[in-house]
């Protein structure tokens, strides 16, 4: 790494690699996060998050490759105080209240912000004499959050940020890392929310197996998923020959209704037509939805994904708002690519 690289860098990860047993829960991860960006690492239930973060902060050391953070060894960094992290397995400490505990970690900080700051970045003020272990599990994500902030870190690292948060709490918690990430700090967060890492993000890092898959914005990962979707209803016929029809990249069925997924929704749209297959025809871009069930191992056959506008089956119900995407739901909504 040169100098000037080392100035602008926050993370690094060098073909990080990092096994449990027999998985390989990274595997060969190059990512370089600079100064000041917003990132979103998405992927599903196993697919590495959680491990890279923890490579990330020192806890778990990579067996192969290199991670660095601001050019240094990632425990060097954390001790200084540049990092401030929010894990998903942290328990709340029992019998002291939020403000105790926010401002004991800010005191093991050399520059920390002052304790009401945090507190009120985490939408947390009213609950500093509460005691922690007393609280919900929104509030208490909440408090995790402050006690990231404490130490003013450079760079936030947040596991799953707003798993046990409601809507309106979301929102909060967005708006206040907004405000931290507008002061020029890095943040890496990882998300199951698609449209968190949409919104959120300056740039989003899709996992699959320990692996990055894909790595840009929102618009940059919904182009290399395949641009457009067609759909048209099979009216009897069968789907022989469809995956075969110009620009089509795969296709999925749900009862008598088949999605193209196409690079050349125009050339899609004349085979179809030539073959009489335009029954109740609709083309519609790609959603992130389609794009990251593109990007990653698709399932089985079944409904196609949530969010793939008016192009989804005409049955479906429409999505809920900022609904997760957890394998039980992919599993749902994932559909064949052939
Ligand atoms: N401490 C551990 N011991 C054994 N296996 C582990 C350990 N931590 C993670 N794994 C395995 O490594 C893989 C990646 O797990 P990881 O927790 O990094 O995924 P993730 O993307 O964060 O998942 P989730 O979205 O469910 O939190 C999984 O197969 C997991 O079972």
């Amino acid at each position: 790494m040169t100098q000037r690289d080392e100035d602008t860098t926050a993370v690094s990860f060098t073909g990080a690699v990092r096994a449990f047993g027999s998985v390989r829960a990274v595997d060969g991860v190059d990512l370089r996060i600079g100064r000041g960006e917003t990132v979103a690492l998405l992927g599903r239930n196993g697919a590495g998050k959680s491990t890279t973060i923890g490579m990330l902060l020192g806890l778990y050391p990579p067996d192969a490759g290199g991670v660095e953070l601001f050019g240094s060894e990632p425990e060097r960094a954390v001790r200084a105080g540049r990092v401030g992290a929010m894990l998903q397995d942290a328990r709340p400490v029992p019998r002291v209240t939020v403000g105790e505990l926010v401002g004991f970690v800010a005191s093991r900080y050399p520059a920390p912000m002052p304790v009401s700051r945090a507190l009120e970045l985490a939408g947390i003020s009213a609950l500093a004499g509460r005691r922690v272990d007393r609280l919900s599990g929104g509030q208490v994500q909440r408090v995790r959050f402050a006690v990231a902030l404490a130490g003013d870190p450079s760079l936030l690292v947040l596991d799953e940020p707003t798993a046990a948060l409601d809507v309106e709490a979301r929102h909060v918690f967005w708006e206040s890392m907004r405000g931290y990430a507008r002061r020029g700090h890095t943040v890496l967060f990882s998300t199951h929310y698609l449209e968190e890492a949409d919104s959120f993000a300056d740039r989003i890092v899709v996992m699959d197996r320990g692996r990055i898959v894909a790595d840009g914005t929102g618009e940059e990962l919904r182009r290399a998923a395949g641009g457009s979707l067609v759909c048209v209803d099979l009216a009897g016929r069968t789907t022989d020959g469809l995956a075969l029809l110009p620009g089509v990249r795969s296709l999925e069925v749900a009862g008598d209704r088949v999605r193209l997924r196409t690079d050349d929704s125009d050339a899609t749209v004349i085979a179809l037509a030539e073959l009489g297959a335009i029954r109740r025809l609709e083309v519609a871009p790609a959603s992130l939805d389609d794009a990251f069930l593109a990007l990653t191992s698709s399932a089985t056959s079944g409904r196609p994904p949530r969010g793939a506008g008016n192009c989804a089956n005409n049955h479906d119900a429409p999505a809920p708002e900022s609904a997760p995407l957890t394998p039980s739901s992919t599993a749902k909504s994932t559909a064949k690519a052939l």
